[in-house]
């Protein structure tokens, strides 16, 4: 992606796609609460943009206006070159953006076909077809090399954590969503499982889909990201490609935001 302080050429600029979300002076206030302030953002397709910040930073808001439970009060949500106005999590997954919450993700009493079309079941003369659903399930799984699941009719309560988060991302791509957001999706999750996640996320974007992630995790951050994004106190600090950025660097912007290396990691890439 051209960097807003590249010259360019005219030519880039006629070739060049714009990114599939950008986000413009976003604001978003509870009463006296600023908790986001003028917030740039660009998510690219094919990358995953990991959101790093403090707690409290405003990474939670930031997410939620993009899946449409919250309304920014100034800004603009623009998508494949458009703005939007996203006034419902439905008008977000009719775009294509799909949310994973780190508890929510899943319905314990349904197994994973189940799970993976709750509400968008498929239905053939009137009745569900499960044979289909269920041939798509596993087909989506695979393809992932999602491997450790025993069956696709295995209830989600006898998952491990690790094998829940797959079958959520999953459901995602099965869904054909353009842009995955996660939160915190390793918090609850040993060592190995956080491997397998990762290594999935990575695939996810490997495939093409844009993918953003709310990290509080370093190792996590520095394995997974393309880019960082850095809110501090509900401002955008630094969006940079990860080879721009260390761990001091990131720490230093999450918790202070004004230390000397703000000025040249600050703006947009
Ligand atoms: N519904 C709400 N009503 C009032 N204030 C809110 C609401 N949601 C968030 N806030 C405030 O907005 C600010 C940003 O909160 P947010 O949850 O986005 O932080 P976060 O970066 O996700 O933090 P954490 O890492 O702790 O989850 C905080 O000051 C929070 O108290």
């Amino acid at each position: 992606m051209r960097r807003s302080d590249d010259a360019g050429t005219e030519e880039d600029a006629m070739t060049e796609p714009g990114p599939l979300l950008r986000l413009e002076k976003i604001d978003k206030n509870f009463g006296p609460v600023h908790a986001l302030t003028n917030v740039d953002l660009d998510v690219p397709a094919g990358q995953v943009t990991v959101l790093a910040g403090d707690n409290g930073a405003g990474k939670s808001v930031l997410i939620k206006c993009i899946a449409g439970i919250h309304r920014p009060d100034a800004g603009r949500i623009i998508w494949e070159g458009r703005p939007v106005d996203l006034r419902s999590p439905r008008d977000a997954a009719a775009l294509g953006i799909e949310t994973v919450y780190q508890d929510l993700a899943l319905c314990d009493n349904l197994d994973i076909v189940q799970n993976m079309f709750l509400g968008r079941e498929r239905v053939r003369h009137g009745i569900l077809d499960e044979e289909q659903m269920e041939i798509a399930a596993r087909d989506t799984l695979r393809s992932l090399a999602v491997t450790t699941v025993q069956s696709v009719r295995q209830p989600v309560a006898s998952l491990s954590g690790g094998q829940r988060q797959s079958v959520a991302i999953a459901k995602s791509v099965l869904w054909n969503s353009k842009l995955v957001i996660m939160d915190e999706p390793t918090a609850a999750l040993g060592v190995a499982q956080t491997e397998v996640v990762l290594e999935l996320i990575r695939r996810l974007a490997d495939r093409g889909l844009a993918v953003i992630v709310i990290s509080h995790n370093m190792n996590d951050v520095f394995r997974v990201a393309d880019r960082i994004a850095v809110l501090t106190l509900g401002r955008m600090v630094a969006v940079r490609p990860v080879a721009e950025l260390d761990r001091k660097i990131v720490v230093e912007l999450m918790t202070s935001g004004r230390s000397d290396r703000l000025a040249e990691a600050g703006g947009r890439s």
